[in-house]
């Protein structure tokens, strides 16, 4: 099947965005290893898509992020009015129809609407779930400026393709990280639709392996305020520090996001899909736990579909499942294929794509087939590891990157390998169910690992060469 990078329409400026992110830095000239594709989705389309399967932004997923974040409250009715318009928006943008009016999101509505819900002291009534009581609140700029020291580029730590992160001290000593949201490519609806997704989301999770929320403000732009993890990205440690990082490391950073995904897809009240598990999307706290961060990207699934049909396809190259860089086809088990190439980074101290665009899954499938341990460990290592561990976490990198979802074991499973416990990867036949209606359908029952491979490849080229394009 071809796959089509197309350039994504612009839409009409809307000048109350604009006013609320005016005050936000100026250009962000960093480049990121994500990407942006529309691809022709075969057998399906955004409208009609069955019940196992749903287009971009339903309202369920709407009302979700609103409830989970201001429950039925009339401030809550004017968040859900908000959040509607500006999907809207997308999914007009993602079906190429144009927009035709302007938003009604003026910066000071959208303070007031924040801060309306600052230290709320009740539990949220959200009828089917059960949403604890936030810790969070909202910032004023002033307070954002004074823990920043006015964003002072020395206590610049992070750079993302959405965001700045910035070191801040708070008040009372406590030290945070404020993420604030900069100009890009994104068009702005965009940009604020996945900042309240990614509010939505954080705000609502509670995990030790997930990022913490302490705060928000959308006082001269948008910012979230979280814990900071000290020890920075897990990429930064496995590709950017001098020093190998310990093996006991790499395994309890292994184990722990496992744990955080099985809590995100099976023990939060809803799926939640992250849709971008990279080393950079990794942090990690005082001890090296390992929080997931960086939910931009990240989908609410309802309990009844199997699936969720989405275009354009974004995430970061190297990591993308097949089904859903062909297809756009997420579910939990396009985390679990990003899990398995995170495994790899761990065991191989190697990128997701080197510098000759070489997909690290490509390089390292034959090894992990013939369970070559010496081949495929990171030499930096030596024999600094436990072969047990590195066994195991080679063999789940091996399921979790299986060209097939339904072949993908779920988190639960993960976890278990991982752990040594539950014996041995079981060979897992393909269902009869509608999971496996929808991959007949999309082609996939007769796709070869080959076929993936060179597909994968392609998939790359076609999109590195996009940016490249853009870049220049
Ligand atoms: N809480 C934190 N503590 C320490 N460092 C952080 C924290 N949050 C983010 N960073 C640093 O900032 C970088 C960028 O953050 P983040 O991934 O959230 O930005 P982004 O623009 O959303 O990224 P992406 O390009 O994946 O969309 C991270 O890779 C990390 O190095």
């Amino acid at each position: 099947m071809s796959v089509e990078v197309v350039e994504i329409e612009e839409s009409p400026k809307t000048e109350s965005v604009d006013e609320i992110e005016k005050e936000a830095d100026g250009d962000n000239e960093l480049s990121s290893p994500r990407g942006v594709l529309e691809v022709p989705v075969s057998g399906s389309s955004d409208s009609d898509n069955s019940s196992i399967s749903s287009c971009e932004s339903s309202g369920s997923e709407r009302s979700v992020v609103h409830r989970a974040l201001f429950g039925e409250s009339q401030g809550g009715l004017h968040w859900k009015n908000f959040i509607d318009t500006i999907k809207m928006k997308s999914v007009r943008r993602f079906t190429t129809i144009p927009l035709l009016s302007g938003y009604d999101i003026s910066k000071k509505n959208l303070i007031k609407k924040l801060g309306r819900n600052q230290s709320a002291d009740d539990d949220i009534d959200c009828g089917d779930m059960v949403v604890p009581k936030p810790s969070w609140r909202s910032f004023s700029r002033t307070e954002l400026v004074a823990a920043t020291d006015n964003f002072n580029s020395e206590k610049l730590i992070g750079k993302g393709g959405h965001a700045e992160v910035y070191k801040g001290c708070l008040p009372d000593g406590q030290v945070v990280a404020v993420k604030r949201i900069t100009k890009n490519t994104e068009k702005k609806e965009d940009r604020v639709s996945s900042y309240l997704t990614e509010l939505g989301i954080i705000a609502h999770i509670n995990h030790p392996n997930a990022a913490k929320l302490i705060g928000f403000s959308a006082d001269g732009g948008l910012h979230l305020v979280v814990q900071f993890s000290p020890h920075g990205s897990l990429a930064s440690l496995l590709h950017g520090a001098n020093e190998s990082l310990a093996w006991k490391i790499r395994f309890k950073v292994a184990l722990g996001v496992a744990e955080g995904l099985q809590y995100l897809h099976c023990e939060c009240p809803r799926r939640i899909i992250h849709r971008d598990i990279t080393a950079s999307n990794i942090l990690l706290a005082e001890d090296y736990e390992p929080q997931i961060s960086d939910f931009g990207l990240a989908k609410w699934l309802p309990e009844k579909w199997l699936h969720h049909i989405v275009h354009p396809i974004e995430g970061t190259f190297g990591y993308m499942a097949p089904e859903y860089f062909m297809h756009g086809i997420v579910d939990e088990k396009t985390d679990i294929f990003a899990f398995g190439v995170l495994l790899l980074e761990i065991i191989t101290g190697h990128h997701a794509v080197d510098s000759y665009r070489q997909s690290l899954v490509m390089w390292a499938k034959p090894l992990l087939e013939n369970s070559n341990v010496k081949d495929i460990a990171d030499p930096s290592l030596g024999d600094a590891y436990d072969s047990g561990e590195m066994k195991r976490v080679m063999s789940t990198a091996l399921a979790c990157l299986h060209h097939l979802p339904d072949m993908r074991p779920n988190m639960t499973r993960v976890v278990q390998l991982l752990r040594g416990e539950g014996g041995q990867i079981e060979v897992k036949q393909k269902s009869i169910g509608g999971r496996a209606i929808i991959l007949d359908a999309c082609d996939l029952e007769n796709y070869t690992s080959t076929c993936y491979l060179k597909d994968l490849n392609r998939h790359m080229q076609l999109v590195l060469e996009e940016n490249n394009n853009m870049a220049a």
